[in-house]
């Protein structure tokens, strides 16, 4: 054990194994690159980074990666014109960290090496990814957009799509009131003269679960409660109501997010949609397919006739059914079969087979989860069909939204993925950041102590072989 005489003038004793070394010349208000402290280990990094943060400097680097604290409160003059002018061109380093130090470089390299660059913005949930990339893409924007084109740019409408992909891929979570529930991969497309000539957004991962599972504190995603609270004419029109009536909303007692008026938000999205170029048809024929989910999810079964099979348990359910076919403009018959019946495909011809109601209820969510994931892929491709991609662009500029490992008290395979998705961005992370540099110092015979890392390709490398 050791005696520890700590800044604030206690005396501590602890372990040996648990303390570690201070930096006494470290200035008070933090280091602006980590590879500047004397003794690199956790404690300390962190205790740099709170440092900073006190004085309301948010970012700091590590070498050139940049870490971004979450303020969570606008900071307007950091994202400002004049801020952006004064990173244009200067060199990396020579400015305080910021994330427009990082998307310069990236748009220099780009240029001046002629490749291809991509950001990785990663983080848990709620720390900021999604905000950063918006910011991000503003740079660019301010780099690379043109002044003067008639029309809406490609950048304006690559952010404007912001608020329409928020609207059904977004939900209110633990961690975050406005958490993006899916992966982000826009590419922004660039000509020979390093303008902007086309862009490109491609999701991964919508968690599709949320569709019809959702506990307390959370929400489903805001497309249901923003319909829910649009203007009486659509509520009627769409035959939706109060959010408590359904079940895919009324599993947890959260209908409301602090500081967000749904009622508002529909005519945004509405008005955004209008902008991404999504028309008034195909907006209706959207919000008919939100409110069919919402019905499908209050459809309930009973035990049937026969061994095994089930039938629409009331009056109510047969009224759902009925609403949910007149707004998916399909056959009632044929959706309660779909739902109340299994075909199953064999070589000598198909073969129906009658549901139980639990493994109705199982394809009720299964088709309403399904219906929604495409839907929203279905307006993911018609951002990108309207904002326009160059088949003839000479580079792009990726930025990677995505979101970072979970665990929950219960994992699913949705769990699986993601985390398999960071482990792999880990990799490509050590790869260039431990692994290369080991090597180089190896082969330049450079005296240096090996940095211990925990390495999970050989996980990673079992579940692909699967
Ligand atoms: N640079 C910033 N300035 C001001 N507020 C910020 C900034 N970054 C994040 N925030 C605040 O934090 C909230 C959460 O940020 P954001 O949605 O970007 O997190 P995220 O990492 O994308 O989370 P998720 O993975 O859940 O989608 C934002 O709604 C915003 O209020």
């Amino acid at each position: 054990d050791v005696t520890v005489a700590t800044t604030n003038g206690k005396t501590v004793v602890a372990s040996l194994a648990s303390i570690y070394p201070k930096d006494t010349e470290a200035p008070p208000a933090g280091v602006d690159d980590m590879t500047k402290l004397a003794y690199l280990h956790e404690p300390g990094v962190l205790h740099n980074l709170a440092c900073r943060y006190g004085l309301n400097e948010i970012y700091t680097y590590t070498g050139n990666i940049l870490i971004a604290v979450n303020p969570f409160q606008r900071l307007p003059h950091l994202y400002d014109v004049h801020m952006m002018e004064q990173y244009k061109g200067a060199t990396f380093g020579e400015l305080s960290p910021h994330l427009f130090a990082i998307a310069d470089s990236c748009y220099r390299a780009m240029i001046n090496e002629h490749g291809s660059q991509s950001i990785l913005v990663s983080g848990e949930s709620g720390a900021g990814k999604t905000e950063t990339t918006k910011m991000l893409m503003r740079y660019l924007a301010f780099m690379g957009g043109r002044s003067g084109t008639e029309g809406r740019t490609v950048e304006q409408q690559v952010l404007e799509s912001n608020p329409v992909l928020e609207a059904f891929g977004n939900a209110k979570t633990v961690k975050n009131n406005n958490s993006s529930r899916f992966g982000k991969f826009v590419e922004i497309q660039f000509d020979k003269y390093g303008k902007i000539s086309g862009a490109a957004v491609r999701t991964y991962l919508l968690e599709r679960s949320r569709v019809c599972q959702v506990s307390d504190p959370e929400r489903n995603y805001h497309c249901f409660y923003m319909l829910c609270s649009a203007p009486p004419e659509d509520v009627k029109r769409f035959k939706v109501g109060n959010p408590r009536s359904f079940h895919y909303l009324n599993q947890t007692s959260c209908y409301e997010v602090a500081n967000v008026d749904d009622a508002r938000e529909y005519l945004e999205t509405r008005n955004a949609m209008d902008i991404v170029g999504i028309s008034q048809e195909e907006q209706d024929a959207i919000f008919r397919v939100v409110a069919a989910i919402l019905h499908l999810g209050n459809i309930n079964f009973s035990k049937g006739k026969e061994i095994d099979s089930s039938r629409l348990r009331d009056e109510k359910s047969i009224n759902h059914l009925k609403i949910v076919a007149e707004l998916l403009m399909c056959d009632e018959k044929l959706l309660e079969d779909s739902l109340c019946q299994r075909v199953i495909v064999t070589p000598d011809g198909n073969i129906t087979k009658p549901l139980d109601p639990d493994s109705a209820l199982q394809s009720r969510d299964a088709l309403a989860k399904t219906v929604y994931s495409r839907l929203f892929d279905w307006i993911v491709d018609k951002i990108n069909n309207s904002i326009g991609q160059d088949p003839d662009a000479i580079s792009i500029i990726g930025v990677l939204d995505i979101y970072g490992f979970e665990s929950f008290k219960v994992n699913s395979f949705e769990q699986l993925c993601i985390n398999m998705t960071n482990e792999k961005l880990q990799q490509h992370f050590n790869q260039h950041v431990f692994k290369m540099e080991q090597e180089e110092y190896t082969r330049d015979e450079i005296d240096w102590s090996y940095v211990e890392f925990v390495d999970n390709q050989d996980v990673l490398d079992l579940i692909e072989k699967i």
